[in-house]
């Protein structure tokens, strides 16, 4: 299964440069080889929180129209990263998620809204898991700080993904937690881990630094710190190997540790 990952910049605001250029990318992915085509967090507007009223995408309808239109016409799968949206109790961070005959199989609102960039002055969280199905794949997908919720990514697991997505902008300060998270995510779920990071010049602090993890924990490709579209080849078939080999979810003792109640 051919992965294009688009590690793209997107512009602060202007969101007619954004769509015409993940639209760009998407076709080069595509021309490519990419069978799955994954996004970044936000590519529509950037972290432009200040201006959604303007911005967002009023119920997700261009971003929807548009990753329909090109999953159909190109034949691909396509993991739309997320976008800012305008609903009707307020914005939200959407990932929408289509399979290569055009159809819809997800939609899902960030979870866990990430108090650093004041996303929890400014968006609404969702409430809903992501698992779909992409042809044979099982998947699921989460934004950016979603990984730092372990049970969230095991909850998507034990709904049967094999494949997580993730979609971010993750700055480069705290690179070093994007990686060891993921591979972290990967090894606990023996899963592949397909998370795709935004790009920016120096001084807006991000350094890209996407990542494909086997569910052995090993690192098949990063990128790197430029805009960059990588098309990278993965055997899905390794996730039942390692999970017959080290059987974790037959092991688990979910009667110790689900449902504990945490007093402060
Ligand atoms: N956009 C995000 O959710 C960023 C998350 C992040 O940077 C973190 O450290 O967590």
């Amino acid at each position: 299964m051919k992965i294009g990952c688009i590690q793209m910049n997107m512009r602060f605001g202007k969101v007619e440069e954004n769509y015409a250029h993940a639209e760009a990318l998407i076709r080069e992915a595509a021309a490519q080889g990419a069978e799955v085509i994954v996004l970044p967090e936000m590519w529509n507007s950037g972290y432009a929180l200040e201006q959604l009223d303007e911005l967002a995408d009023v119920q997700g309808e261009r971003t929807q129209e548009l990753l329909q239109q090109l999953s159909q016409e190109l034949s691909v799968h396509i993991v739309g990263g997320s976008v800012s949206t305008k609903q009707q109790d307020g914005f939200y961070n959407t990932m929408y998620t289509y399979n290569n005959a055009g159809e819809k199989v997800g939609e899902y609102s960030k979870v866990h809204l990430f108090r650093l960039m004041d996303e929890h002055l400014h968006l609404q969280a969702g409430s809903d898991m992501n698992r779909f199905q992409l042809g044979d794949i099982e998947a699921a997908g989460v934004i950016c700080y979603d990984i730092r919720f372990p049970e969230w990514l095991r909850a998507h697991a034990l709904a049967g993904a094999k494949v997580l997505f993730v979609s971010a902008q993750w700055p480069t300060p705290r690179i070093d937690h994007w990686k060891t998270l993921l591979q972290a995510r990967a090894i606990e779920n023996q899963c592949f881990i397909i998370a795709v990071n935004r790009i920016a010049n120096k001084k807006q602090n991000f350094n890209g630094q996407s990542m494909i993890i086997e569910p052995w924990g090993d690192i098949l490709w990063t990128g790197n710190d430029e805009e960059e579209l990588a098309v990278v080849d993965i055997d899905l078939s390794v996730v039942d190997e390692i999970r017959t080999r080290i059987p974790v979810y037959d092991d688990r003792r979910p009667n110790l540790y689900d449902g504990v109640v945490v007093t402060k």
